[in-house]
């Protein structure tokens, strides 16, 4: 085994990242244990931050920050107090993945890390009122039907790793994966390199799937609709539309299969949501692109809205051909 001084940086940020983003799940999961989450309101009624959202941003930042001290970390949410809980510098995960040559002497100048400590908040509140309406009802299910702790699936939290502007590296940690299944463990972490040689091509931890030969299945937002979404949506001519939330969870469904293409026409998603998923999905063969088929860039100084919208599509995808289909008023409706 290599001594870690050896090791060349992105694999260790990489590694130290897998474990610290499975402990920020953890802290999720004790948030919502706990029941009380503590909401506030940011720009709108629809842009929600719970007390799991910042505990693991302050999980997340404390714990980079000590282990790579300097290291340039944009985060979603603003500073907060609270308790912090760190990570070790020894918890790290075990590298599954060689480093491409281009990146092996890297600088930490080079890097800025974009932080979603946690994906898919609007899902995540649904779902704890859902639980916590089924406890008052005595544990039955109470039929609510959209309110289904199902949403706890749309959960991730995403540590993207951008070199020179470009995404290179992400993490995409699922706390809730399995929950419905008490015999297998809770939670998984999918990571990748772009270029890397690593198990299924340099993604770790999850089941590649190719998506059905035939039909086109369309992800897109669950929570953030308007008709210039519903538009680029329809123009695909979809044989099914998934609405679930979050970024990374969409993302999720191109990499196992459920999915063909990721379609949002709209301003709202942001670097910390596109950079880390973008990572993972190309280290598969994917491709995620603003809706004009531009490649999304990542400095530290850039505009934090993905102002020109987000198109993915699963490895294997014609993803030229999706640009193609979005109608010309949805791509003159986003500008810079
Ligand atoms: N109109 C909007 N306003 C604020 N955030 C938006 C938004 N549209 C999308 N987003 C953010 O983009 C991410 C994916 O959105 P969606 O689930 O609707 O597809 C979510 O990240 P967060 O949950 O981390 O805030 C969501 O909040
Ligand atoms: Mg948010
Ligand atoms: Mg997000
Ligand atoms: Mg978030």
């Amino acid at each position: 085994m290599m001594a870690a001084n050896t090791v060349p940086l992105l694999p260790r940020l990489v590694s130290s990242s897998v474990a610290i983003a499975n402990h920020a799940g953890k802290i999720i999961r004790d948030v919502l244990n706990k029941g009380d989450l503590q909401i506030v309101q940011k720009e709108h009624v629809k842009d929600l931050q719970t007390e799991a959202d910042r505990a693991a941003q302050r999980c997340i930042i404390g714990s980079l920050t000590k282990h790579f001290p300097g290291l340039i970390i944009i985060g979603e949410e603003e500073e907060s107090s609270g308790p912090v809980q760190l990570t070790e510098q020894s918890s790290v995960v075990p590298l599954k993945f060689t480093c491409p040559p281009h990146l092996a002497k890297l600088s930490q100048e080079q890097i800025v890390v974009w932080v979603d400590p946690l994906d898919g908040t609007s899902e995540f509140t649904e779902a704890t009122a859902a639980a916590a309406h089924k406890c008052l009802m005595g544990n039955h299910d109470t039929g609510c039907g959209a309110h289904s702790t199902s949403l706890l699936d749309h959960v991730t939290v995403l540590i993207g790793i951008a070199v020179d502007g470009k995404t290179v590296a992400g993490i995409i940690h699922q706390p809730y994966f399995n929950y419905k299944n008490k015999e297998k463990e809770l939670g998984r972490t999918i990571y990748g390199i772009i270029g890397s040689a690593g198990e299924n091509d340099g993604v770790v931890g999850g089941l590649l799937v190719k998506p059905p030969p035939t039909g086109c299945v369309v992800a897109t937002t669950r929570s953030h609709a308007s008709s210039t979404v519903n538009d680029a949506v329809s123009s695909c001519d979809p044989t099914e539309v998934l609405r679930v939330g979050g970024a990374g969870h969409k993302v999720l469904l191109l990499l196992d299969g459920s999915a063909h293409a990721y379609v949002f026409a709209s301003p709202g998603c942001k670097k910390w949501d596109t950079c880390a998923p973008q990572a993972v999905l190309e280290a598969a063969g994917g491709a995620l692109t603003d809706i004009k088929g531009d490649h999304i860039l990542y400095h530290r100084h850039v505009q934090h809205r993905n102002s020109e919208g987000v198109l993915a599509t699963a490895p294997g995808q014609d993803h030229a051909a999706y640009i193609r289909k979005i109608p010309a008023h949805v791509k003159e409706n986003l500008v810079k």
